[in-house]
């Protein structure tokens, strides 16, 4: 059967092994096909498309459930469960999605894109069934570096605390998150794939004897029995971690051999209580250049699948924003050894990666544990350190009370650069930037800003690393405006100060952030209808600039907000609130993320359907305030 025929995952079923590696074959063919057209994660599924295979043959789809941790490697499940056809539309608009969604597919049993929950939400389902007193398997296939984030460890504990909960948990160990993994666990989970006895105990037993003509090949069975008890002996059990929790453990298996992993996930089925296999992965199986560079290919734009190479840009692009700010911290930490670069298991992400190569012991990768690097950060801060906390504005949802809790009621330095926020496109609603303007509002003590351009965001930086308190700094993802860098000296900025870019009476616009360049854009739009509109950079949502916004706003009578963020408590709102607490009755027009989630697209595609575009946002205006223009500007629109 070829994987185009296949339109229910149960068609695995009596397959033979020969009959699923070739499968195999045509899944890593369209994955590769598909993520070189049109970017997407390459190597976390490619290094999963036999454990699938093996794992499904052994469950039957139309009853048991299967939650992948985080998603980003599910394409193989995806292609198996009747999205072959639509997957030429991986993460484009309206398109198959790049992590599983259950609105997408009655097979994708839970969704995710944050890492960690997959243990969690199947032992939920696992009591759920029991109590209804159903009869189905739940399974949670959760990578290596996932089961570094604190809740997968919750799990784990509640789940092994439950001998009669039958629950099968697959661990993918591919030795690597994004970056090569960090922490004790992995140290403990390589120590049995790499100790010696295992890796000769492992293929070389059957490689050192095949030749022997008495044995055809054959290992005896004796000396199988002998390789496991060696095997299970010679080496410290990194099972013992597991089992000592509750677990049976298993493993670990070679998780390209088919027929080794079917055999044991029938075990595991017939096992009680919580088990656990351990499944040895190459994270790029097949693909030459992936298997080379692990890092590099985690995620990729479209690319030569003949080279390997991303096809080179039509015009040369600025410098991303998370390569100034990661460029920028290097030689602030040159200056100031107080300072440390923190990341929860991004560091190419956030452009942290620069200062792990330059400045080493300044820099700290904790895993997936967004929390505990927000609450370590506190901890560094109590003793004289100035840590900047780089973490993605979606991740750093994740560690919303330490940011309350352990930063902003104790009032600590620490400095947050929140990567990624806004409109980050092909990640969808998992992965978009869309809530940090409004959940960091209402944070003590907090100092909240956004710089217009990476020349402001290298201003900010010093002025938060030099502040007496915690302060925050969003950014978006992709290249910055371009504007000239200077490569020190920078003037920190007085706190609670926006600027006034541009002077106008007839509107006042009051832009945050990356809103600022489209907010100059539409004024220009405005300008050509005869409209003249004061532009204001806000720079700081805490403490907002009122002694520049609020004189502005009683001389002009109109105002427009924009920011790239949810308007339910955002950036607009808080010129509204502060607006009324001066009982100003002045019309405010917000511009931003409406209460929608924001599906994957392109980032332009996303702005174009929010009405974000400076065309539209001009359009926006002239509809609101088209009328009081025409009554108080006549020569407004006569054009
Ligand atoms: C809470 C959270 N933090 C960070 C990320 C970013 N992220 C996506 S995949 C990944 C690495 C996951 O490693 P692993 O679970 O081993 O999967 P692999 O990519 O190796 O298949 C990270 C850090 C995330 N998705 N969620
Ligand atoms: C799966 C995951 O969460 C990360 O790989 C994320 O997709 C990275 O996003 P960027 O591509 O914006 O760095
Ligand atoms: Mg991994």
């Amino acid at each position: 059967m070829h994987l185009s025929e296949l339109s229910h995952p149960n068609q695995l079923h009596g397959l033979s092994t020969a009959e699923l590696e070739a499968m195999a074959r045509q899944i890593r063919e369209k994955h590769l096909e598909v993520v070189a057209t049109s970017g997407g994660h390459l190597g976390p599924g490619l290094g999963v498309v036999e454990l699938t295979l093996a794992l499904y043959q052994t469950l039957d789809l139309e009853h048991d459930r299967v939650v992948w941790d985080v998603g980003h490697q599910a394409y193989p499940h995806k292609l198996v469960t009747g999205r072959y056809k639509d997957f030429h539309t991986l993460r484009q608009q309206g398109g198959v999605a790049g992590y599983l969604k259950r609105s997408e597919s009655r097979f994708d049993h839970f969704g995710a894109g944050h890492a960690s929950t997959s243990i969690s939400a199947a032992l939920g389902m696992a009591l759920a069934r029991d109590r209804r007193g159903e009869d189905f398997k739940c399974v949670a296939v959760i990578g290596d570096g996932a089961l570094t984030g604190g809740m997968a460890l919750e799990a784990i504990n509640h789940a092994g605390h439950l001998p009669r909960t039958k629950l099968l948990v697959v661990l993918n160990d591919n030795d690597m998150s994004i970056s090569p993994p960090v922490g004790a666990l992995s140290t403990h989970l390589n120590r049995m794939r790499l100790s010696k006895p295992v890796q000769f105990l492992s293929g070389s037993a059957e490689e050192a004897v095949k030749h022997l003509p008495f044995l055809h090949g054959e290992l005896p069975t004796e000396l199988k029995t002998l390789k496991e008890s060696m095997k299970r002996l010679a080496v410290p059990k990194v099972g013992a971690v597991f089992e000592e929790l509750g677990f049976t453990y298993v493993g670990p298996i070679d998780g390209h051999d088919i027929p080794e992993m079917v055999r044991t996930f029938q075990a595991a089925h017939r096992c009680e209580g919580p088990v656990l296999v351990h499944v040895a992965t190459t994270k790029g199986k097949g693909y030459p250049y992936a298997e080379a560079d692990q890092v590099g290919y985690h995620a990729q734009s479209a690319f030569d699948l003949a080279t390997g190479k991303a096809y080179p840009s039509s015009k040369p692009k600025p410098p991303s924003w998370s390569k100034v700010f990661g460029q920028t911290l290097v030689k602030i930490c040159e200056q100031d050894s107080r300072v440390v670069g923190i990341t929860a298991a991004m560091a190419t992400g956030t452009g942290l990666d620069l200062l792990e190569k330059a400045l080493p012991q300044q820099y700290f990768d904790v895993g997936i544990a967004e929390q505990h690097a927000v609450t370590m950060a506190a901890g560094m801060a109590c003793e004289g350190l100035r840590p900047v906390v780089a973490i993605y504005s979606t991740f750093l949802q994740r560690a919303y009370d330490q940011l309350i809790h352990d930063v902003g009621i104790q009032k600590l330095p620490v400095t947050f650069v929140l990567d990624r926020a806004g409109i980050v496109g092909a990640d969808g609603p998992t992965h978009q930037g869309q809530y940090d303007i409004s959940y960091l509002r209402a944070v003590p003590n907090f100092t909240v800003m956004a710089p217009k351009d990476e020349a402001e965001l290298q201003r900010m930086l010093v002025t938060s690393i030099a502040h007496d308190g915690p302060c925050a700094i969003r950014i978006p993802r992709g290249e910055g405006e371009g504007v000239p860098l200077m490569d020190e000296g920078w003037q920190p900025l007085e706190i609670g100060r926006g600027e006034l870019l541009t002077d106008g009476d007839d509107l006042l616009i009051v832009a945050y952030g990356a809103m600022v360049a489209p907010a100059m854009a539409t004024a220009g739009l405005l300008q050509e209808k005869g409209l003249r509109a004061a532009v204001v950079n806000a720079r700081f949502l805490r403490p907002l600039d009122e002694a520049l916004i609020l004189p502005l706003a009683r001389r002009i009578g109109r105002v427009v907000t924009m920011e790239e963020g949810a308007l339910p408590g955002g950036f607009g709102a808080a010129v509204v609130e502060s607006l009324n607490d001066h009982d100003l009755p002045v019309p405010v027009l917000r511009l931003g993320i409406p209460d929608v989630l924001v599906d994957h697209a392109s980032p332009d595609q996303s702005k174009e359907r929010l009405g974000l575009t400076p065309s539209q946002m001009a359009e926006r205006i002239l509809e609101r305030f088209g009328p009081v223009f025409r009554a108080t500007v006549p020569t407004a629109l006569a054009v």
